[in-house]
């Protein structure tokens, strides 16, 4: 409690909140309140180089009955292992392919997306080089794709160019945190209109304050205005929610939302603002069955 409110304004400053592991009993708690609330699949986007641990998240899933989608793939440079100058092309897409097809972290698992994939702003040679192999390793296998952009409102579009001029599925690809990479309605409109789905993925985080960067975080209430104009400019069939939880000060144990806040307090919201029941069961049902589907 000395420092929650410290964290809340700087979350990546704390490595001890940035791990989950060790906290599997707490996220089957969380888990299995999700479900009571109506919840039944969440997709978890830790790729290589993030501490994925595939066999802890079957566990949990088997534990709840809570469908738990895993992801392959690379996050930002940062992250990517030491070797990642060397890896070639087809080694990249073998790995993933791997992981999508037989299995991952030694698990007879299957990854169900790839993504998170991690971007920068500027991208990095290497970034654009996992781009380029996840944009094969998902023609190979129908997978679809989660990317995080940099932060930049010109960050999306580019990213979307490399995915399509390597091949890639761009219908089958959601652009994540666009919380933080659009601040205006038109610049979502413009880049709705190359057809990925658009991913608010910050719900439950109602700080204004970006440690990265000098931007001013939307609160919940201006996600879902920003995503009731999507709506009306005729986009309710790419429009995916979730909450992103990745440190442990998102968890209900640590004062956070959990996973159950969009189910609780978010659906109502919408409700209230105006949101039809078709659009909501698009966003919450229909859109997440239809992207998470191999094509
Ligand atoms: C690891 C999950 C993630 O990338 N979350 C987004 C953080 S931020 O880049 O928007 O600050």
């Amino acid at each position: 409690m000395e420092n929650l409110g410290f964290i809340r304004q700087y979350p990546y400053n704390f490595l001890e909140n940035l791990s989950l592991h060790g906290e599997e009993n707490r996220m089957v708690e969380e888990l299995e309140f999700f479900k009571q609330n109506g919840g039944s699949s969440i997709v978890e986007c830790t790729t290589l180089g993030l501490s994925r641990d595939v066999g802890k998240l079957q566990k949990i899933s088997m534990e709840t009955g809570v469908n738990v989608i895993c992801g392959t793939g690379y996050y930002t440079a940062s992250t990517h292992p030491p070797s990642m100058d060397n890896l070639t092309h087809e080694q990249l897409v073998s790995t993933m392919v791997h992981d999508i097809t037989q299995g991952a972290d030694g698990t007879a698992v299957r990854c169900g997306v790839i993504g998170e994939v991690g971007c920068s702003w500027p991208l990095t040679d290497n970034e654009r080089k996992v781009l380029k192999a996840t944009a094969t390793a998902q023609s190979e296998t129908g997978c679809p794709v989660i990317i995080h952009p940099g932060r930049h409102t010109d960050a999306p579009s580019e990213i979307i160019r490399v995915l399509q001029e390597a091949g890639g599925d761009v219908g089958a690809t959601v652009m994540s945190h666009i919380d933080r990479t659009f601040f205006e309605p038109e610049d979502v409109l413009e880049f709705a209109s190359l057809g990925t789905y658009l991913e608010w993925d910050f719900f439950g985080l109602e700080v204004s304050h970006c440690q990265w960067a000098d931007i001013d975080m939307p609160n919940d209430a201006m996600r879902i205005k920003m995503i009731r104009q999507v709506l009306e400019e005729g986009h309710a069939d790419k429009v995916v929610i979730s909450h992103d939880v990745d440190t442990k000060h998102r968890l209900m144990h640590y004062g956070g939302h959990g996973y159950s806040h969009i189910l609780l307090n978010v659906v109502p919201m919408m409700r209230s603002r105006g949101i039809s029941e078709k659009d909501i069961n698009k966003i919450l049902v229909q859109n997440p069955k239809q992207l998470l589907t191999f094509k």
